[in-house]
């Protein structure tokens, strides 16, 4: 049985047309992978993200997802496949002035057809779904407060219920947790964690701390210069290697005195 979800073949970036931000990236993602990216800052994990996400055109490569070579896909086909992709962002981004109910429905609108969308009308089972959702990460009792009335950590809460809210079979989670404190950022990443493998999501999320991508990461990527230097199991990511990976962009962030202020 084949259990890649996507495949990544050949991927060149440059945004330029000079510098190659990713150099010749082969990379393939299986169905349920917990994949944590990791590399110092100006690597190329964002970009590598808004590529699989088709929000950047790559300059040359393959992308097969879920069988379906995105480059060649038609508008259609396109479509299809975003809504089988989530993501979820670093600073959320919630309509601020919705509630949190409708902020989650909102993942639910590549799935409806666009008359609907347009009227904002969902269905009794997807509001049941999306209450069943926030009752998971411990907001039941906030559905209806606005998401600018919410702690940063509440709102990744919306953002994981948002993105998982389209039943997607890949998410993407660009630094999820850059802007939350170390205890918070524990508890987004379990619920993140939980909630993949509870949905059968395979999830690929950029982080900068080390310490948390060994604790939840069922497989580490390391990128420096736009290409791959490490891609195994996290017991392989010696401190030697991680020096490596970040050279001399390494900080006290990097190894983290996340797990030492947890304990
Ligand atoms: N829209 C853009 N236009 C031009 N250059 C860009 C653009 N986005 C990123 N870059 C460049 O591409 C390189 C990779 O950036 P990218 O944001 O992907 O790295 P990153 O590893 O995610 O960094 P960080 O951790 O700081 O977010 C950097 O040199 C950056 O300046």
């Amino acid at each position: 049985m084949n259990n890649s979800l996507l495949d990544i073949r050949h991927l060149t970036m440059s945004y330029d047309g000079k510098v190659n931000v990713l150099k010749d990236i082969n990379l393939t993602f299986n169905k349920n992978e917990f994949v944590v990216v990791i590399g110092p800052s100006g690597a190329g994990k964002s970009t590598f993200i808004r590529f699989i996400n088709l929000l950047v055109k790559p300059t040359g490569g393959e992308i097969i997802f879920d069988g379906d070579d995105l480059l060649q896909a038609n508008t259609n086909q396109l479509k299809a496949a975003r809504s089988n992709i989530g993501m979820i962002f670093q600073d959320y981004n919630l309509i601020e002035r919705s509630n949190v109910l409708k902020n989650v429905l909102n993942g639910q609108l590549g799935k409806i057809s666009a008359f609907d969308s347009i009227f904002g009308r969902f269905t009794e089972e997807d509001k049941q779904r999306a209450v069943n959702l926030l009752e998971e990460v411990g907001l039941g009792e906030h559905i209806y407060k606005r998401a600018d009335e919410l702690s940063g950590g509440q709102m990744q809460r919306v953002g994981i219920c948002r993105a998982l809210m389209q039943s997607p079979k890949l998410l993407l989670a660009d630094e999820p947790i850059a802007s939350l404190d170390p205890a918070t950022s524990r508890l987004i990443m379990e619920y993140l964690f939980n909630l993949s493998n509870q949905y059968g999501v395979t999830s690929i999320v950029n982080l900068h701390q080390v310490a948390i991508a060994k604790e939840f990461a069922t497989r580490i990527i390391g990128i420096k210069k736009g290409e791959v230097v490490f891609d195994d199991h996290p017991d392989y990511l010696t401190d030697d290697i991680t020096e490596e990976i970040y050279g001399d962009k390494i900080n006290e962030s990097v190894f983290g005195t996340f797990a030492s202020q947890m304990a």
